[in-house]
């Protein structure tokens, strides 16, 4: 039966344009298709075949049947080519334009299908040749352009695919790539030198390839080949961005259909026959249903390697033309109605083409490949990467600080131990001494309590005897816990903890290492994000080389206190300028993060930050949440210089012809389009680009926050050594002072009857809150400090040095002879007047808080509660400047500190406030400067 299909004008055979004047440059065209009619082969002439089909015109070819008087339907395609032409006539008219697409940047193939014996390889071959040519005379005559080749080639063979470059590596996997379509793995591609490389390798792979005899074909290609050429060009000393086309242009040597029947194939022959035929049977399908136009149903492309491969080649991004090659010989004329028919499909086929430009800084197309292959893979994977080292560094300072800790327990225990003997020994030899200010011990204790005193009233302020009295009993009760350490004990402890702080100080180093990195991934972003991440960089370049510590201890046989504390005076020092290059590096992430930030926003985010926030993670939320667009400024370059890329050759990329596609394609209007070319694609693409920049932003925003945490925790981990260090400075100062006195000092007076925890908590507590009232420290800080230790016996530790300190700070004020605000006169009082000052600050803030954070009720029952008059100036600031004002009582200290806590907004219990994270903090919360506290102490102290 015959089999003819309305025939198509060629005329038809482009379409009009998708895209209106101006708009994407993204053209339907159908696959060009042309027939081929080989001559008679010698088997055929020896069997006596009749020439069954005749070439009407050059665009028409008819089935010749003898029995029928009537004529027969022509088969019409673009191109009919008879035996008497050459493969170049082949080549020029049925495969020259579409090659030579991919030298302007489209993607292009070109395949030959047929029967087996029908000519495929001995055409594509000619084409493959005449293309090679033309490619290195393209090249020739266009020197403004800069071309790289690349060569690669396969071969699918039984449905396994095969490097034809490289057949050690066996079968070579299919992977899909969502820009790239599928890519086969470890594809071996080779840079081309000249036409002579290129014809070189060529002849490799035909050597390579599998062929076998069968009865039709000595020489039978029993596999499917591919030579596909990668082509990349850019114009000559361009210096713009996007310049480049890159383009593929695939040579398709299919494996010839055939009929187990004619092949009288078996074994071998017969198993490749079957892979050929169901590939081909898949592409056939493939064909059927794109020329059915259904291409938003299902097109079995996955079902064959073959299809998979060339999926872009049919119906995608590709200029593509089939050359159909057909015997004359009656004896095939049913195979050759199949080819014809499956050609008469094929041209029905519309492929999308679309100009595939490249940005030209292949850096920054790397960098953003790699960026945003990284971007995926952290939202992939839920704990990002990137931040694992850090995270995995974290968590060992945590392990470490724990054994820390617990090393702590077990000194504080030995302490203790010996502690309780020194006090057996004592009352054993109990010498009792004169003292003006501290009487028997019964008195002593009496007075450190501070609540039976009829004589002093209870709210009174101290006179300046009543403090020298209670400070001379403090000093001697603190004495008396560290008189009975062991100096070489101390001295153990102390090395401890500067193993500690080493260890610290490499691990910072290790951290900001991998913060460097993670600052420079950031460095595609707009100007000043740039400016300032190179000032972060300098900064934590010189905070690298500053916290070194020094390493050459030697412990001694014989401890030298002495030696230690002039030490302990130099590492201190260290240690400030750690915390202080930290602080550099929080401002310049500060700066940075504005930078993201815009301006509205971020001034009234930025409001909402408390000094202490910063080692509170909840808040860090606040921090950046406005939109930010690291890329905006690139894409912007990519947008500007892809405008007006059109296909260099007006001939070869006619308005009417396709275009073809890469990562970044620009359809002409702005919009960046990706290799599937159709508009719903387009939308898409144009969405990834978005996805892209909301995934930048995401990631510059979610580093930041990490890089500030982990700023944050370092100074943490900074404060936390500093205070075990105090701690056993202090210790040490005492301990000398004890040894200076011969022993005969004060706290040998003491009843050492042994009290429990309960009872020592309470009187040093209301030892701190008077020294705080004494020494103007913060009420934020008394607020925070009094809801986190209420007891515990963990607490003693962070009792013990904050009375410690406190004993010193209130010493070294009285010293200076200055304690009180009334003495202070007009003399500048240094840090006395500091913290003065920085209260009044605080009071003043806090203050200004009382209506957002009280409601109308509670203000007016506070109000009466506190005596504030119903009339009167300031009310809020009067309520605030009642707070924390009577260190005696207990009931006013507990009310305050639940105003200031609802005030600035950590809960009572203070559950949410670490007391690792605890910090003494002399500064007003207005001012941003975070960790001045322990530098102020260290100052004062003179440590
Ligand atoms: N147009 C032509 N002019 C002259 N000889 C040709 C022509 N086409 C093919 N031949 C000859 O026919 C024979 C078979 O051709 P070829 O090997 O190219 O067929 P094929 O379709 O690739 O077969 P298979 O699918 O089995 O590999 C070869 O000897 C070849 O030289």
């Amino acid at each position: 039966m015959m089999v003819g299909t309305p025939a198509t004008p060629s005329c038809k055979i482009q379409r009009t344009p998708c895209s209106t004047p101006g708009g994407p440059k993204v053209r339907e065209e159908k696959i060009l298709v042309t027939v081929r009619m080989r001559p008679l082969n010698r088997r055929e002439q020896a069997m006596y075949d009749l020439i069954a089909w005749e070439c009407v015109d050059e665009n028409s070819i008819i089935f010749k049947n003898p029995n029928h008087e009537r004529p027969a339907t022509p088969y019409v395609f673009d191109k009919v080519f008879s035996p008497s032409c050459s493969t170049h006539r082949v080549y020029e008219e049925g495969a020259k334009d579409v090659a030579l697409s991919a030298m302007m940047g489209m993607n292009a193939t070109i395949f030959a299908y047929g029967q087996t014996s029908s000519g495929k390889t001995y055409t594509m071959r000619g084409i493959t040749e005449n293309a090679v040519r033309d490619i290195y005379d393209h090249i020739k005559n266009n020197p403004e352009r800069d071309f790289t080749l690349k060569f690669s080639a396969l071969e699918i063979y039984n449905e396994t695919v095969v490097d034809l470059l490289n057949r050690e590596s066996g079968s070579l996997r299919l992977l899909d790539d969502p820009e790239k379509g599928t890519m086969v793995e470890k594809l071996v591609e080779e840079v081309v030198k000249d036409g002579a490389h290129l014809t070189h390798l060529i002849g490799i792979c035909e050597a390579q390839r599998q062929v076998g005899e069968t009865i039709l074909n000595d020489k039978s290609s029993r596999s499917h080949q591919i030579i596909r050429l990668t082509i990349e060009s850019s114009l000559r000393g361009s210096s713009g961005h996007v310049k480049s086309f890159i383009a593929n242009l695939n040579l398709v040597d299919l494996a010839g259909s055939e009929r187990a029947s004619q092949t009288n194939a078996d074994g071998t022959r017969l198993k490749e026959g079957s892979h050929i035929n169901r590939s081909l049977l898949t592409l056939t399908t493939v064909i059927r249903k794109l020329s059915g136009g259904k291409r938003s149903g299902h097109i079995p492309y996955r079902d064959s390697k073959v299809t998979r491969i060339l999926q872009s080649s049919i119906g995608g991004n590709a200029r593509t033309a089939i050359i159909c090659t057909m015997s004359p010989a009656l004896s095939h004329v049913e195979q050759t109605k199949n080819t014809l028919s499956f050609a008469t499909s094929a041209k029905e086929v519309t492929n999308n083409a679309q100009v595939n430009m490249v940005v030209s800084d292949k850096r920054l197309v790397k960098h953003l490949q790699e960026e945003v292959a990284r971007l995926e893979a952290e939202l992939r994977n839920p704990e990002p990467s990137s931040f694992s080292c850090l995270r995995s560094l974290i968590e060992q300072k945590d392990l470490k600080i724990k054994k820390m800790e617990s090393e702590m327990e077990e000194l504080k225990r030995q302490r203790d131990l010996a502690q309780s003997q020194l006090d057996l020994e004592r009352k054993v030899h109990k010498v009792h001494k004169g003292c003006n200010h501290s009487g028997p011990s019964s008195e002593v204790v009496r007075c450190l309590s501070f609540s039976g005193d009829d004589n002093e009233p209870i709210s009174s302020k101290p006179t300046p005897e009543t403090r020298t009295r209670t400070r001379l009993q403090r000093e001697a009760m603190v004495r008396r816990s560290v008189t009975s350490t062991d100096p070489s004990m101390l001295v153990h402890e102390i090395r401890k903890i500067e193993q500690r702080q080493r260890q610290l100080g490499e691990e910072a180093n290790r951290a900001l290492d991998v913060l460097h990195k993670e600052v420079a991934s950031h460095r595609v972003g707009n100007k000043e994000a740039a400016e300032n991440i190179a000032k972060l960089l300098s900064e934590i370049k010189n905070i690298q080389v500053a916290n070194s510590i020094a390493e050459d201890i030697v412990i001694g046989d014989q401890a030298n206190l002495k030696e230690e504390i002039t030490r302990f005076k130099s590492q201190g020092s260290t240690i400030e300028s750690l915390e202080k290059k930290l602080e550099i590096v929080q401002n310049s992430i500060d700066q940075l993060v504005s930078s993201f930030v815009t301006s509205d926003e971020s001034h009234s985010k930025k409001k909402k930050i408390l000094p202490f926030t910063l080692s509170n993670s909840t808040n860090m939320q606040n921090i950046i949440r406005a939109p930010c667009s690291p890329l905006s400024s690139s894409r912007k370059v990519m947008e500007s210089e892809v405008e007006n890329k059109v296909p260099e050759n007006g001939g070869a990329t006619t308005p009417n012809s396709n275009n073809v596609a890469s990562p970044y394609n620009n359809d002409g209007s702005g919009n960046y389009t990706s290799r599937e070319g159709t508009p719903v694609a387009r939308k898409s693409n144009s969405v990834n680009v978005k996805k892209m920049q909301r995934m930048f932003k995401n990631a510059a925003e979610e580093n930041i926050r990490s890089i500030r945490a982990y700023v944050t925790e370092l100074k943490e981990r900074v404060a936390k050594l500093q205070y075990q260090k105090q701690l056993l400075v202090c210790q040490v100062l005492q301990l000398e002072e004890a040894n200076e006195a011969g022993g005969s000092d004060a706290a040998d007076e003491i009843s050492e009857s042994p009290k429990s925890w309960h009872v020592i908590f309470e009187e040093w507590r209301k030892e701190i809150f008077m020294l705080w009232h004494l020494c103007h420290v913060s009420i934020i800080h008394r607020t925070q400090f009094y809801l986190l230790f209420k007891g515990d016996p963990a607490d003693q530790i962070y009792m013990e040095v904050e009375l410690r300190r406190l004993t010193w700070l209130e010493r070294h004020l009285s010293d200076l002879g200055n304690a009180s605000p009334a003495l202070l006169g007009d003399e500048p009082a240094g840090s006395v007047f500091a913290s003065v000052k920085a209260l009044k600050q605080e009071r003043e803030y806090l203050a200004k808080r009382v209506s957002s954070k009280l409601s109308m009720e509670e203000r007016e029952m506070l109000y009466t509660k506190w005596e504030i008059p119903q009339v009167g100036k300031q009310r809020r600031l009067q309520l605030v400047n009642k707070l924390w004002t009577d260190p005696h009582n207990m009931q006013h200290i507990q009310e305050s500190a639940e105003i200031v806590a609802k005030l600035v907004g950590f809960c009572e219990s203070g559950e949410h406030v670490s007391k690792e994270m605890f910090e003494l903090n002399f500064v007003c919360p207005s001012d941003k400067r975070t960790w001045m506290g322990w530098n102020l102490i260290s100052n004062l102290l003179n440590l």
